[in-house]
C-alpha cells in the first residue's frame, strides 16, 4: 500500500488559496446543462468527483470545454432533458454525482444504468429512489433493495406533481429531487418527512437553483414547492466558491499551529454552511478574522484549545476536522448529531473512533455521536484513510504538535483536493532536524551533542541504539545472522538519562564502547530488519524546538527532509589519534595500528553494505575536520544552521 510519511510540525502559517467547492462544483455542472444557452463556469474543483460528472454529462449528449489556458469550463446547456435516452455510466465514489443524475435521468424518459465503486454500492438511495418512484419515475435496483446500481426505464404515463422524502439520512436526496423537479414540466411539491438534516447545503441549492432561474418556495423546512413552468436559464458566468469544508483543514492547522493561516475562496458571504466551522473554532477559543471572501484562523490568546460539547449537524463535513483537533483540547470533548458519517464515503464513526484511538485517544463510539478523550502525549500511528478524502485531511493536522504520522492511501484525497498535501506542507513547518552522519571517530558524537546544547534542540546519537542491540546480542550470545537480533531491536529495553546510557536498567556507558561491541554493532547494523526495527524509535526523538541526529544515515534514511545535512568526515589517522587518546583518558588500553585497521575496515563495512550505506549525500555539506578543533567544528555547523534560517 501507498504511504506518506509526515513528520512532527512545529507551526502552521500563511495563505491558502481553496480548491473550488465540490457540492457548489457538481450542482452548478447539472444545472448548466439542464439550463438554455451557455454557462462559462470559473473557478470549478478539479477533482475525482467533477471528472466522473463531467464524464457523465458529456455520455448524456452536454457538450462541454475546458480552457486550459484560463481554467474555464463552457458548458452548452440541452434546456431540459438529457438528449442521449440510453446510458450506461460510472460514477466511482461520486455521491454529489450519483444522487442529482438518478433525478435527473429519471425524469428524462430514457433507459440507463448508473453504478459505481464497491463503497458507493453501499450508500444507501433507497429514499430517494422511493421519492422519485412517487413521481411516476420506473427505476430497479440491480443488486440489493435500496443500494446502486440503478436501472432507470422511462417512466410511464404523465408524471405525478407530489412525493415526500426522508431528511433524516442525507439532505442530498431532497437537493437531488429539487434540481431535478423543473424536468417534471409542472409544479412540484416535495415534503420532508423527519427532520431535515445539513439544513445548509440545502440553503446552497436553493441558491444556486436561484442563480439559473428557478425560485423554489419554501414552508420552513417541511416542505418544498417548485412553481410550473421552471425552467433553468443560464446565468451567463458562474464563479465557484472555495471549498469550506477543505478551508476547515487550513483553518484548524493555523488554531493548532500557531497561525495565522488565512483561507481565500471563502468568507462571509460564503453560502456554504461549513464557514461555520470558523464559530465552532471560535467556542474553542480560536482567534477568528472575518473578510468578505477570506477567513482566518490563529491559536488561542492564552494558546490553550477548550473541550467542546457540540451538536455539529449542520457542518457535518467540516465536524470531522473538530474530531481530530479534539486530541489538543484540554479535556474531553463530545461531538454530537453526526450520524450521517455512517452512510458517507465509509462509516464515518467507525472510522474516526478507530484512527483516532491509534494516536492514543479513548473514544467511545456511540450511534450518532463520539466521545473523545486526549491523551498526555499523542502516539506516531499509521493511519488508515478508508478511501475516504477527509479521513487523510484530518489526521494530517495530528502532526501538529504532536508526532509523525503515516498516512496509508494518501492519493484518496484526489476526491476533492488533489494538492491537498503539497499546500499543507507549504503552510506548516516541521520540526527543524539538523543530520550528521560520518564515519567512526570523526567526532560527529562531540559535535553534534554540543550544537543540539547550542540551540536547545534535542540529541539522538544513533550509533548507540545499534551498540545496545549488539550488546544485547552478545549477552544473549547470539550470533548477529540470528533472527531473535531483530526482536532485540523492537523491544529493546534502553534509556538515555544524563549521560548514562542503560539496558533493562543497568549502565552500559562504558560497555557498549568496547572493541568487541563496536564491532557486532556494525554487523547488525547492516541487517535491513534490525534497520527497519529501529526507525520509529529514531524518528521519536523529533520532537520541539528540534533535533540534533548523528549517525550514517540521518540524512538519507530516517530523516531525508532534515534541512541541514553535514557529513563530517576526518583522515583515518586524524581519527585513530582522537580515538587513541579517548581512551587512554579512560585508562584503556590502545594501540594506533590496530586502531586505524579497525577503522578501515568498519568504514569498509559502513559504506559497502547494501542498506543504509554512509556516504556523503549531494545535498549534504562536507566538514573535513582532521585539522579543526572541536570549537571550530560546532562554530561551521551552527553557521552553516544560521545560515539556512
Ligand atoms: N575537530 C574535531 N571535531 C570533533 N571531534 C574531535 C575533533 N578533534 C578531536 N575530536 C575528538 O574526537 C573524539 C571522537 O569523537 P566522537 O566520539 O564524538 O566521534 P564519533 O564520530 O561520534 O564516534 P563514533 O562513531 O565511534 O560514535 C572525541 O574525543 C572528540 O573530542
Ligand atoms: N545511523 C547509524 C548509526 C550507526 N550505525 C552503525 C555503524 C557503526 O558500525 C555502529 C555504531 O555506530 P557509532 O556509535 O560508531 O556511530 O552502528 C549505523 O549503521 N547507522
Amino acid at each position: 500500500m501507498e504511504f506518506l510519511d509526515l513528520p512532527p510540525m512545529m507551526s502552521a502559517a500563511g495563505r491558502v488559496r481553496l480548491p473550488g467547492s465540490k457540492s457548489i462544483s457538481n450542482r452548478v455542472l447539472l444545472l448548466a446543462a439542464l439550463s438554455s444557452g451557455e454557462t462559462e463556469v470559473r473557478d470549478l474543483l478539479r477533482s475525482d468527483d467533477t471528472e466522473r460528472m463531467l464524464e457523465a454529462l458529456r455520455a448524456l449528449g452536454v457538450s462541454w470545454m475546458h480552457d486550459a489556458e484560463t481554467d474555464v469550463y463552457r458548458v452548452r446547456g440541452v434546456a431540459g432533458p438529457f438528449p442521449v435516452k440510453q446510458a450506461d455510466l460510472f460514477l466511482g465514489n461520486a455521491g454529489t454525482a450519483f444522487r442529482p443524475l438518478t433525478a435527473a435521468l429519471a425524469l428524462s424518459g430514457g433507459s440507463y444504468r448508473l453504478s459505481g465503486v464497491p463503497r458507493m454500492h453501499e450508500r444507501p438511495i433507497g429514499d430517494l429512489v422511493d421519492a422519485l418512484r412517487q413521481l411516476g419515475a420506473d427505476i430497479a435496483y440491480e443488486g440489493n433493495p435500496g443500494y446502486p446500481p440503478l436501472q432507470i426505464q422511462p417512466a410511464g404515463a404523465g408524471l405525478k406533481r407530489q412525493a415526500a422524502v426522508r431528511g433524516d439520512v442525507s439532505s442530498q436526496f431532497l437537493t437531488a429531487l429539487l434540481m431535478a423537479a423543473p424536468l417534471a414540466g409542472g409544479e412540484v411539491v416535495i415534503d420532508v418527512i423527519g427532520e431535515l438534516i445539513s439544513k445548509p447545503y440545502i440553503e446552497i441549492t436553493l441558491d444556486l437553483m436561484r442563480r439559473f432561474g428557478v425560485e423554489v418556495v419554501r414552508e420552513g423546512w417541511s416542505r418544498f414547492v417548485v412553481p410550473a413552468g421552471a425552467g433553468y436559464r443560464s446565468p451567463g458566468v458562474i464563479h465557484v466558491e472555495g471549498d469550506a469544508s477543505s478551508a476547515s483543514y487550513f483553518l484548524a492547522a493555523g488554531v493548532l499551529g500557531g497561525g495565522p493561516v488565512r483561507v481565500e475562496g471563502v468568507g462571509r458571504d460564503s453560502i456554504q454552511g461549513d464557514v461555520r466551522f470558523a464559530e465552532a473554532l471560535e467556542q474553542l477559543g480560536a482567534r477568528i478574522t472575518w473578510g468578505d471572501h477570506w477567513i482566518e484562523a490563529a491559536a488561542p490568546a492564552d494558546g490553550r484549545l477548550k473541550a467542546f460539547d457540540l451538536d455539529l449537524n449542520h457542518i457535518p463535513d467540516a465536524a470531522m476536522t473538530l474530531a481530530v483537533m479534539a486530541l489538543f483540547c484540554d479535556g474531553p470533548s463530545r461531538l454530537r448529531n453526526i450520524a450521517s458519517w455512517r452512510v458517507k464515503e465509509t462509516d464515518r464513526l467507525a472510522a474516526m473512533a478507530t484512527e483516532l484511538r491509534k494516536v492514543g485517544a479513548v473514544v467511545e463510539e456511540l450511534p450518532d455521536a463520539l466521545q473523545i478523550e486526549p491523551p498526555a502525549t499523542l502516539v506516531s500511528a499509521a493511519i488508515d484513510t478508508y478511501d475516504d478524502h477527509r479521513m487523510a485531511m484530518c489526521f494530517s493536522l495530528a502532526t501538529l504538535g504532536g508526532p509523525g504520522m503515516r498516512i496509508n492511501d494518501p492519493a484518496c484525497v484526489n476526491k476533492t483536493f488533489p494538492s491537498y498535501f503539497d499546500v499543507f506542507r507549504q503552510v506548516t513547518q516541521p520540526v527543524p532536524v539538523i543530520a550528521i552522519d560520518g564515519p567512526s571517530a570523526s567526532g560527529k558524537g562531540t559535535v553534534a551533542a554540543r550544537v543540539a546544547e547550542a540551540l536547545g534542540f534535542h540529541y539522538l546519537d544513533s550509533g548507540s541504539l545499534y551498540r545496545l542491540v549488539a550488546l544485547a546480542a552478545l549477552k544473549a550470545g547470539l550470533a548477529e545472522s540470528d533472527p531473535r537480533v531483530v526482536d532485540i531491536a523492537r523491544h529493546l529495553p534502553a534509556a538515555f538519562e544524563a549521560g548514562v546510557v542503560r539496558l533493562s536498567g543497568e549502565d552500559v556507558t562504558d560497555a557498549i564502547r568496547s572493541e568487541a561491541c563496536s564491532v557486532m554493532a556494525s554487523k547488525v547494523a547492516a541487517r535491513s530488519e534490525v534497520r527497519d526495527a529501529l526507525l520509529d524509535r529514531q524518528r521519536a526523538y523529533r520532537r520541539p524546538p528540534g533535533l540534533v541526529a548523528e549517525g550514517r544515515d540521518m540524512g538519507s534514511v530516517v530523516f531525508p527532509d532534515a534541512g541541514t545535512k553535514v557529513f563530517l568526515t576526518a583522515s583515518v589517522e586524524a581519527r585513530a589519534e582522537r580515538r587513541y587518546k579517548q581512551l587512554m583518558e579512560k585508562g584503556l588500553p590502545a594501540n594506533i595500528d590496530s586502531l586505524s585497521q579497525d577503522l578501515r575496515e568498519r568504514d569498509e563495512r559502513d559504506a559497502s553494505r547494501p542498506v543504509a550505506p554512509l556516504k556523503k549525500l549531494p545535498d549534504a555539506t562536507e566538514l573535513e575536520t582532521s585539522e579543526m578543533t572541536v570549537d571550530q567544528a560546532v562554530s561551521f555547523v551552527l553557521d552553516l544552521v544560521g545560515a539556512k534560517g
